[in-house]
């Protein structure tokens, strides 16, 4: 959520009082006891991530009610079901993504392009998420990629500019948001026309006796989710919600890990060079390297990317928690019933009692540990946690390691303020700079992501 006081912990220490009523906990021992406790509930705050004023998997406050949206959703983001949606994640990620940067390669008269990775990463997780969940793709929502990138950008800064004015008076929000305000219902009502087309395609399949032919995505799984201990289902409004939701929560949060991978990568030549000869000792030039053979051959590509999520969170806000009844004790403070509690993720993924070196983007202490990689907070922890983790995993690996493996990356030479010489504060290679949309995100992603490709 917010980002305001993310590096307070420097000054204030582990613990220490936000506002009177809230207070911030940054040691990830304490934050994992917190979070693992299952009547630690959410924050009002939530309520920002209501797009139509209806409840979701994100907004829910009381865990029990969660629970029931976590068990109807919950089957379909388990690797088995995603398998059956393989075709849509290769095609709109790794292959859109290839497809560009060859005709580009092939076009150019010294066989070498610049490319923004940082766009292209975000067009193809938006094709990608935008497809499961509409049926269809949305490319044709804007004429160009550039434009695609930039609708997806002002959607994402809607709702982050409401949620930050959410609390004024509703004639204000609309004054501020006006600007704005066309992109997000281009989306909102491109979902109620997916809902209409996916019903009417039901029926006619139902008709025709072929329902075994209806589609496997995220919409159809919306639409026949079901708890199996209360049989409770989804009604149309919460099924719009839920499609708003699974756009912004999985399209930006994957696509900047890849950014961020590739960023860091560069600034560290040692562990780029060792990823790319990791991925090209095992895979042929062109073969396109699937899910299951990267998690089985690639564990350096693998530990590129925990790395990424551990350095830089791209979800790496406060999480607003409310003290359950009892209170709770954090080094030895009393914590009454009802205090909000933010819990510092990109502290607690840098935090010295825990990380040797937590300023370095050091991939292999995930080789030598394998341990490590569950104390990453970056999907969050306890009952709350990110139920998409399975298909972010599945488009990162695969675009990253397909990518390294068929083209050469060079940092472009007018791009001087960043490289593995130019130093942080903490003597290693400093990182572009970021904002915070729902995701951590460039601040100048034109001028900093860009970069040379060739093939090897
Ligand atoms: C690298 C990619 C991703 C990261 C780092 C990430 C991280 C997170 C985090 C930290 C939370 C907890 C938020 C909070 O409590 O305030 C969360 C929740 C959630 N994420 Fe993800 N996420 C990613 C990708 C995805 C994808 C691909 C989807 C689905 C398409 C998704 C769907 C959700 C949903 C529905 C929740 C709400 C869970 C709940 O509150 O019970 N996420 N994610």
């Amino acid at each position: 959520m917010a980002h305001l006081g993310r590096w307070d912990h420097d000054k204030y220490g582990d613990i220490y009082v936000s506002t009177p009523n809230s207070v911030t906990i940054c040691d990830p021992a304490d934050i994992r006891a917190f979070m693992g406790n299952s009547a630690v509930s959410k924050a009002d705050y939530y309520r920002i991530l209501e797009f139509t004023e209806i409840e979701n998997t994100v907004s829910f406050r009381e865990n029990e009610i969660a629970s029931v949206r976590h068990r109807q959703v919950g089957p379909y983001f388990k690797p088995t079901h995603l398998a059956k949606m393989e075709d849509t994640i290769m095609d709109l990620g790794i292959m859109t993504i290839k497809k560009k940067w060859d005709t580009l390669i092939s076009s150019s008269p010294n066989g070498a392009a610049e490319v923004n990775y940082c766009n292209d990463f975000v067009i193809s997780a938006f094709g990608i998420i935008s497809t499961l969940v509409y049926g269809k793709k949305v490319k044709e929502l804007s004429k160009s990629d550039a434009a695609t990138a930039k609708w997806i950008d002002m959607t994402m800064m809607y709702l982050s500019v409401r949620a930050m004015f959410l609390l004024l008076p509703k004639f204000i929000v609309f004054l501020l948001l006006w600007p704005w305000e066309h992109y997000y219902h281009t989306l909102s009502n491109y979902i109620d026309e997916a809902i209409d087309t996916r019903k009417a395609l039901i029926k006619k399949l139902e008709d025709e006796n072929r329902l075994n032919d209806k589609p496997v995505d995220m919409l159809q799984a919306l639409m026949e989710a079901e708890d199996p201990e209360s049989k409770i289902r989804m009604t149309r409004e919460q099924i719009h919600g839920e499609c708003m939701l699974m756009m912004h929560a999985g399209s930006d949060t994957t696509s900047h890990t890849i950014a961020w991978t590739v960023h860091l990568l560069m600034l560290y030549p040692e562990h780029y060079k060792r990823a790319v000869a990791e991925v090209r000792s095992v895979f042929a030039p062109d073969h396109i390297i699937t899910y299951k053979e990267c998690r089985a051959h690639l564990p350096f590509i693998e530990a590129c990317i925990y790395e990424s999520l551990r350095l830089v969170p791209v979800t790496g806000g406060l999480l607003p928690r409310v003290v359950p009844k009892g209170g709770t004790m954090i080094k030895g403070h009393y914590l009454p019933e009802g205090t909000i509690a933010f819990v510092n993720i990109a502290v607690a993924n840098h935090h010295k009692t825990f990380w040797d070196n937590p300023h370095e983007y050091d991939p292999t202490r995930f080789l030598h540990n394998k341990e490590l990689q569950h104390y990453i907070l970056t999907f969050s922890y306890g009952k709350r946690t990110c139920p998409g983790r399975s298909l972010a995993w599945w488009e990162m690996l695969t675009v990253l390691s397909n990518i390294l493996k068929d083209y050469d990356f060079h940092m472009p030479k007018d791009l001087t303020h960043l490289g593995p010489h130019v130093l942080n504060k903490y003597g290693f290679p400093k990182t572009m700079d970021f904002k915070q949309y729902i995701a951590v995100k460039p601040v100048n992603s034109e001028r900093d992501c860009r970069i040379i490709i060739t093939r090897p």
